[in-house]
């Protein structure tokens, strides 16, 4: 698999978001996109799941794969059990979903006895869990996260940063965070966006997903907090 490339530049109402920029999604691994709120993080994701964005683009996205996408709303159907949500890109394809493959997930995500439930009776985090065994149902080579855990609790989200480290390893992710404390933790390659560009970030040298109170999740943390307050986006 080559790296997915999105290159060039987005303007809305004519004026551009960003400078002419290049982001490059290594195989594999684990990338997390920082920046000041509007600066275009979302949109960049947008593009490269080719859906509609509000302005207009110069440039290209190269060696487009199958995706699958995850955002702060999981967007579950209220009238459809955790089970079917789970599985709902099938049901919308038509096809009948992989029943041992919807089980086996369900139990990963720690969902196994929450199948016949119901969106509107489960916590904020076990939503998140069905959002993030509807894209392992999907089965896709490259996800898009777009703050994926920002609506959770202090505890949930580590829990579920640790699911998900654990259950996306070996594919392509593309993080939208503004928690850098998540970005050091999650990440094998971390990028700042600003008006003016993207700017590279090292990441610990450990495995992720690392411990929170690591010596160096906290030293990189403590950069990228440096880094967004040189960009402006902090007090
Ligand atoms: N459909 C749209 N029509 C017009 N403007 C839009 C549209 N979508 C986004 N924008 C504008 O484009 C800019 C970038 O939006 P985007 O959602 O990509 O930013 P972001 O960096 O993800 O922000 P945040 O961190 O607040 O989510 C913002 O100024 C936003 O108002």
């Amino acid at each position: 698999m080559k790296a997915v490339t999105v290159s060039g530049q987005v303007c809305m109402a004519g004026r551009p978001l960003f400078a002419p920029l290049t982001l490059q999604l290594r195989p594999g691994s684990w990338t997390s996109l920082l920046g000041p709120s509007g600066v275009g993080k979302s949109t960049l994701l947008r593009l490269i799941a080719d859906l509609p964005i509000g302005g207009t683009f110069q440039g290209r996205v190269e060696n487009r794969v199958p995706l699958a996408l995850m955002a702060q709303d999981p967007a579950l159907l209220p009238w459809l059990t955790v089970r079917q949500n789970a599985a709902l890109g099938a049901r919308l394809r038509g096809e009948r979903p992989d029943q041992a493959r919807l089980a086996s997930i369900l139990e990963e995500t720690g969902l196994a006895g929450h199948g016949a439930r119901y969106p509107p009776e489960l916590s904020g985090g076990q939503c998140q869990r069905v959002a993030l065994a509807r894209v392992l149902m999907e089965d896709r080579p490259l996800i898009l996260l777009d703050e994926p855990f920002s609506a959770l609790d202090a505890r949930m989200r580590l829990m579920m940063q640790d699911l998900a480290a654990g259950l996306l390893k070996g594919r392509t992710v593309l993080m939208v965070t503004h928690d850098p404390a998540e970005a050091a933790r999650l990440s094998d390659h971390i990028f700042v966006l600003t008006e003016t560009g993207l700017t590279g970030l090292p990441p610990p040298q450990s495995q992720p997903p690392r411990l929170p109170g690591d010596a160096a999740t906290l030293a990189c943390q403590a950069a990228l907090l440096a880094q967004l307050i040189t960009e402006g986006m902090m007090p």
